[in-house]
């Protein structure tokens, strides 16, 4: 064990263990995560660092691994989808995995819009694996789902659908397992009676089932992208191809032609929900381990001087922790909203199979906003981890390449981020309920009171200093007063239409309002559920602990939105000065904690898979003995020496 490690656990002020049964959800779940975890010694996951390999290599290791995952999670009798999670989140490591969208996306569009009849069809033939799914919405040309041109058109004399792509721009693009499906949930335009109904969801089977061959369809994978290198995202151009009437999702269409309209055209789109707040967790994940990286990695790293003494680790530096600490206090609350999130999806998405659709329009903002909120914030952060890990960070045996390559595509996909922004059409409709006098529930409560409190544009000067920056009440009350940037927002739309502009114009030309309005309640909602949460601990070392992190997150919050709070008038300028000397004493508080605050979230060294970021420290000969393995060293002279150079 490195000595410099071994001091910085030997300085914590807290349980470390206990941290992290508040993380999991108590002590069971930890025992229970570990437990799973155990699968990593298990030599048939054994593997080749990917970075070591070709593409097509990555793809047939990937495959061969989802296989085994499969057969594991049999024998070892694994079937509840939390368990099943975490432990396939341990077996991916860093990676993707070929079935992925098979778990999260085919199978829970099946679970969502099957009928009894289908359920009873399809569950069996998907959670048996036969049959392996995908699915395919967005196309070559247009994501938004409007836009999209496949067609499903109604044919009564046979009771079939036939779905076409016209266009070249109506190809299916992006669906993960291009070549590994052999079925899809396909999105497409519904047409009967002439009449286009919309976009619905369809069952395709795109492969024979024995020979993997493809049905007369064009099927593949679209080649080498940014990161994803075990997917095999893919298109789908199908002509004319025709299916069984039972394969529309939810029967919408009678025998004769009917359509049968749903409780709400919106529950077609709820598996992008699903995922769009499972990322919020995803977020947390990814932050934390980028953190544990980097912050380990600065405990053992010794470099250049402070004083004339030896060199200092360089997590001693100021502009280390200055980097690091905001990211660590970023990384943890995410995983408190994380925690809320999925609360939040399962909850709401229960009254909806009940019947219950009014906080459907909630849900979709909610995990829209914060789904782009917190990706936003973990891809910036994963690199300023890799960053703050100097050349070494740039070496994938770092893992932050990986960790930055496989993370960055969360703000495109499931909802390109500005566009998810934009969704806060939900704020402003609650905004102007709000402002008739209405009374709103749950989060948006806090729009009741807005009209009172006239947060405005004013002069810093004329305001009352609302906020004492050392108190987090203080701190959550002037995020949510700051939230009342939807009133500018609400404002811009209302002046564009005063200006005779269209209602779709106004609504273009006001969205950096929107987007800023959005980004500003999300922050809120982060500051307010993750001071709610230090209510629940009772343990008082932890309790401090995290509340120093809290008020970190919540300044530092403040530090890069300074315009903001001072032009609503909520802070002074003599405060904000204040802000930048409170950070440095709050860096300094988490100095002695930072690498058991890593700890705590106790990713095994081989889900990290990060030589930096190793539980021992001994960071130096590991990175020797990686290197070593490079296959450029498999001979001691490289072929081309003699093709080329000799
Ligand atoms: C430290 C430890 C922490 C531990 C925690 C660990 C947890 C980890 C957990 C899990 C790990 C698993 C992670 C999973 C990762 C998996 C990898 C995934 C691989 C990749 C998958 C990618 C798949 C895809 O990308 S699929 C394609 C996705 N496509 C999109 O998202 C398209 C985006 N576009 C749209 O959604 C729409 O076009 C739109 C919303 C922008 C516009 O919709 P529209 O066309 O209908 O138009 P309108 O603007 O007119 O909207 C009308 C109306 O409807 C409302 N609306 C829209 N959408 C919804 C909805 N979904 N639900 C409800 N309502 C909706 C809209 O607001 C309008 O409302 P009005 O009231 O104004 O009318
Ligand atoms: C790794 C990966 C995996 C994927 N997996 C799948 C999958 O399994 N199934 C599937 O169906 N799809 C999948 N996708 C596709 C993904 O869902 C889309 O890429 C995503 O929805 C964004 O759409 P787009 O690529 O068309 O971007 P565009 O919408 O073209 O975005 C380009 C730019 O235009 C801007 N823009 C677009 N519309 C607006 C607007 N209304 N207002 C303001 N700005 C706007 C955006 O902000 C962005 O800056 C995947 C994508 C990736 C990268």
């Amino acid at each position: 064990m490195n000595p410099d490690i071994v001091k910085e656990r030997q300085n914590a002020s807290f349980d470390v263990q206990k941290l992290t049964y508040i993380l999991d959800g108590g002590p069971e779940k930890t025992k229970r995560r570990r437990e799973i975890s155990l699968v990593l010694n298990d030599p048939d996951f054994d593997e080749e660092d990917p970075n070591f390999l070709s593409r097509s290599e990555r793809y047939e290791q990937a495959v061969r691994k989802s296989a085994q995952m499969i057969l594991k999670l049999r024998e070892y009798g694994i079937s509840d989808p939390a368990e099943i999670n975490c432990y396939k989140s341990v077996v991916r490591g860093n990676f993707h995995e070929s079935l992925g969208l098979h778990y999260v996306m085919f199978l829970p569009t099946l679970y969502s819009q099957c009928d009894q009849e289908q359920s009873k069809k399809w569950l069996p033939l998907a959670t048996s694996f036969e049959v392996l799914g995908t699915y395919a919405q967005t196309e070559l040309g247009h994501t938004h789902l409007r836009g999209l041109e496949t067609t499903a058109t109604f044919d009564p004399t046979t009771q079939e659908f036939v779905l076409n792509s016209p266009t070249v721009t109506s190809i299916k693009w992006w669906p993960g397992a291009g070549k590994t499906s052999n079925h899809a949930v396909v999105l497409a335009q519904l047409y009967t009676r002439g009449k286009c109904h919309g976009l619905h969801a369809f069952i395709v089977q795109l492969r024979h089932m024995d020979t993997h061959e493809p049905l007369p369809i064009l099927v593949g994978d679209i080649g080498p992208k940014f990161g994803f290198s075990e997917v095999d995202n893919g298109f789908l151009k199908l002509d004319h191809v025709r299916i069984p009437r039972e394969n529309m999702l939810m029967k919408h269409v009678e025998p004769d032609g009917r359509y049968v309209k749903p409780a709400s055209a919106k529950l077609t789109y709820g598996t992008m929900v699903f995922i769009r707040s499972l990322l919020v967790g995803l977020s947390a994940l990814v932050m934390a381990k980028s953190c544990t990286i980097a912050i380990r990695y600065s405990a053992v790293r010794h470099q250049s001087e402070i004083r004339s003494e030896p060199e200092p680790q360089i997590l001693d530096y100021q502009t280390q922790q200055y980097k690091l600490f905001p990211l660590l206090a970023t990384a943890y609350a995410f995983s408190f909203v994380g925690q809320y999130m999925t609360e939040t999806y399962y909850r709401i998405s229960g009254d909806i199979n009940q019947g219950d659709l009014s906080e459907l329009p909630e849900l979709h903002a909610v995990s829209a906003g914060l789904k782009a909120f917190t990706t936003w914030t973990t891809n910036t952060g994963i690199e300023v981890c890799r960053m703050s890990c100097g050349g070494h960070g740039y070496s994938r045996s770092s893992a932050l390449p990986d960790l930055y390559a496989e993370f960055t595509p969360t703000c495109t996909y499931e909802g390109e981020n500005t566009v998810m922004m934009l969704q806060t059409a939900y704020l402003v409709k609650s905004y102007r309920q709000a402002k008739a006098g209405e009374q709103l529930r749950g989060i948006m409560s806090y729009l009741n009171d807005m009209e009172q409190r006239h947060v405005r544009a004013h002069p810093a000067s004329a305001r009352p200093a609302l906020v004492d920056i050392n108190d987090l009440s203080d701190l959550v009350e002037s995020y949510k007063l700051r939230a009342a940037l939807v009133e500018s927002a609400a404002k811009s739309i209302q002046q564009e239409l005063q200006k005779r502009r269209s209602h779709e114009d106004a609504w273009n030309n006001s969205a950096i309002d929107l987007v800023k309005a959005s980004d500003a309640h999300c922050h809120y909602m982060v500051v307010k559920l993750f001071t709610d949460k230090l209510s629940e601990i009772g343990d008082p070392d932890i309790n401090l602990v995290l509340t120093t992190l809290a008020q970190l997150y919540a300044l530092h919050g403040i530090a890069l939105n300074s315009g903001d709070f001072l032009q609503a008038g909520l802070l002074t300028v003599p405060q904000m000065q204040q802000i930048p000397v409170r950070i440095k004493e709050l860096l300094c508080l988490i100095r002695p904690n930072a690498v058991a605050l890593v700890d705590a979230f106790d990713f095994p060294d081989k889900v990290l898979s990060s030589v930096l970021g190793r539980y021992d420290g001994n960071v130096y000969e590991n990175l020797f003995e990686w290197a070593r393995r490079s296959p450029l060293n498999a001979t001691e002279v490289h072929e081309s020496f003699h093709k080329y150079l000799k």
